[in-house]
Order: structure tokens, then sequence, then C-alpha cells
């Protein structure tokens, strides 16, 4: 692997704090030059944590972590050369937009004609120019936030870390501002871990998801693949919504299999572990990959619909005692769609996964 690719390394890192409390396990991570990563987990599960570690906050307990090959073991944060944004913007009352932004330069003792320069280009980047003499009361929570996000990148790190910058902001501005770190990411080339709890940010902000679960790393990919092929029951609960149902598997060609249900349903999936004819699984379907028809697939009754504006949740309870959650755009929404219809539910082998049951839910 080419040294481009192991830009940021987690090796076997670990994090016990006083008491006893196992934050991080064994971390393993590689995290390539110019990528956008996302530590995406439960409150409690070890994103922050790392992400300290990382900016050298926190000290491993075991296990080391280097920065472009070098180990950062005895690197104190302040030479680590990392630009850090967290959701409570830590900027300076006192100081201007402009002096505040100039702060990692100013300590750094960088000549005024390339702060000038420098700030002048930031607060470009993050449509501030206007502001520059304001204190921070004098803006508003997203102003404040990209204030923030100026000072992490003024002096050009190759390395910036985020902890739940855009928690504090509502839901538009949030979005908003989602795709303007995105765009400056890309623009920029600078490598990004962020962290969130937020599932959608982090689909759709990442090059990749590393999703926490009690200090331990449950699976790492594209948004894609953790969305498509969650490798885990919990993944697949964590990163959207699933259907989950207990059932043996009977069939097995290939990588499709059929499980029969607990509650009588057989139905296709895929498999996602290693297993064959007779062994428990845990098959889980996304609610808006399920079919509603009048003739296709297993009888169930509409318990409850629920209107959410563009799409409708229908709530399903199948004849084996099962519940179903279905997902249908509000325009699509079939007129026979009504409570207490009775119609047919189905879905593709494709758009099911057959998953492992046995670390599924266990407490470790
Ligand atoms: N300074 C500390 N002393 C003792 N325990 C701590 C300390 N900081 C964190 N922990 C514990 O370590 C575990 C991981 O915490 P961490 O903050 O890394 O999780 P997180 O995934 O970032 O959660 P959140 O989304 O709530 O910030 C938790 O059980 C937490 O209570």
């Amino acid at each position: 692997m080419t040294d481009a690719a192991r830009f940021v390394v987690f090796d076997k890192v670990r994090k016990t704090y006083p008491g006893g409390v196992h934050a991080v396990r064994d971390l393993d991570l590689e995290i390539a030059r110019g990528e956008f990563v996302t530590f995406l987990g439960p409150s409690g599960s070890g994103k922050t944590t790392s992400l300290m570690m990382l900016a050298g906050f926190e000290t491993p307990s075991a296990g080391d972590i280097t920065l472009n090959g070098k180990a950062l073991a005895n690197v104190p944060p302040y030479r680590r050369n990392i630009g850090m944004v967290f959701q409570n913007y830590a900027l300076f009352p006192h100081m201007t937009v402009a002096e505040n932004i100039a702060f990692p330069l100013t300590v750094r003792r960088t000549p005024r004609a390339e702060i000038e320069a420098a700030v002048l280009g930031v607060l470009d980047l993050v449509q501030l120019s206007g502001m520059r003499d304001r204190r921070p009361a004098q803006l508003s929570g997203g102003q404040q936030q990209r204030v923030a996000l100026a000072r992490a990148l003024v002096f050009n790190p190759p390395l910036v870390l985020m902890d739940e910058p855009l928690g504090a902001l509502d839901r538009q501005l949030r979005e908003h501002m989602q795709i303007e770190i995105k765009h400056i990411h890309a623009r920029l080339g600078v490598t990004l871990v962020y962290v969130t709890h937020d599932q959608g940010e982090a689909l759709t902000m990442s090059d990749r998801v590393a999703i926490f679960r009690d200090g331990r790393l449950e699976q790492v990919g594209s948004p894609l693949d953790v969305y498509e092929r969650p490798g885990t029951s919990f993944v697949a609960r964590f990163v959207g919504e699933s259907n989950q149902f207990a059932g043996t598997i009977r069939e097995v060609r290939g990588e499709a299999c059929v499980v029969e249900l607990d509650g009588g349903w057989t139905v296709p999936a895929m498999l996602a572990h290693a297993a064959g004819v007779g062994a428990r699984t845990i098959v889980s379907v996304r609610p808006e990959r399920i079919r509603l028809s009048a003739s296709e697939g297993a009888p169930a009754r509409v318990a409850e619909l629920i209107y959410h504006g563009d799409h409708i949740r229908v709530r399903l309870g199948a004849e084996s005692g099962q519940e179903l959650f279905v997902k249908i755009l509000s325009g699509a929404a079939p007129e026979w769609l009504r409570p207490e219809a009775i119609l047919r539910a189905a879905w593709r082998g494709e758009d099911a996964r057959a998953l492992d049951p046995s670390p599924a839910d266990a407490p470790r």
C-alpha cells in the first residue's frame, strides 16, 4: 500500500479511562490522503476519544497512531499541524472575526502580510468577507461556525478534524453547511475526519464511513457499501432503517439464499455471512425496498398509515404476527392503500441481507 493510502494510521489503538471504561478497543484504521472519513456511532461508542487521540488531547493506553508515516506518540497537539473544529465553535469573544481566524498564524509568528493574505483567502472561502470586523456575539450560529471553519483552515493544515461541527445548527442550515464543507473539502484536497452520530450526515458527506459500536469498529465502507451491504444487524439498524426477521436458511445458491422466517414466510436474500443450509440468520430489508401489491408476496394487513409529507410509512401486520414497516413515496401510493386493507408484501432477493445473528445484539 502506498504512503498516500496510509496518511493516518490507527494501529491497535486502545483507550481505557481510569475506572476501567474501555472507550476504544483495538482500533485499526487507515485513512488515505485527501479522504473524507466520518466516524459514525451512537453516543459513547468512542468516536470523540478516537479523534482526540489523533489530535493529541488524549493519550492512547496502547497502540500507535501515525500521521504521514510519523509516529505521533511524543508530538504535542500544537506540533501536529492539525486543524480542529468543535460543535461549540470555541471562538474568542473579545476578538474580531479576522483576529479569531488569524490566531493560529499569530501564535506561529507568521509575518503580518502573509497573515493578512491568508485570512482574506479563507474569509472568501467560507463566504464571510463582509464580516471581518465583527465580534462573535454579532454573528449567527451558522456564521460563527464558518469562522471556526476558517480558523481551522487558515494555516493550510493537511489534516482537519471536526467533532459534531453542525450539531448546534437547525436542520436547514445544517444541510446547507454539509454541502459547503463537502465542497471546501473537494476544493482544498485536505484530509478530513468528521465525527457525527447523524447517519444522514455521514452518508451525504463522506468518502468512507467508519461505524463505531462500544469502542470497536463495526464496519468501514463507502456510504453505498454500509447502506446497501450492511455487515451486521447493528449497522443495518443504525445506518438507515431496517426490518429484521429471524429465520433459518433453507437453500443456498452462490451468494443468494432462501430463508424460512420464524413466522412461516419463505423469502429470498443475499448471504452476508458464511453460512449453509440449516443455519440461523437475521434477514434485513429496507422499508423502501418492500413492494406492496394485490397479487405478489405474503399476505399482510395495513395496521397504520403515517403521512410524512414526501413519503408515507405503512405499518403492516402479517398473519404470522410479524410486523413490518414500508416506506412509499407520497405520489406513488396506490388508491387501495387504506387502513385495514389486506394486501401482499414482497421483495427482491438482492434487496435483502441474510446477516449473522450471533454477535448481533449481544452486549460486549
Ligand atoms: N475523560 C473521560 N473519563 C472517563 N470516561 C470517559 C472520558 N471521556 C469519555 N469517556 C467514556 O468513554 C466512552 C466513549 O466516549 P466518547 O466521548 O469517545 O464517545 P462518543 O462516541 O464520541 O460519544 P458522543 O457522541 O456522546 O460524544 C464513553 O463511555 C464515555 O463515557
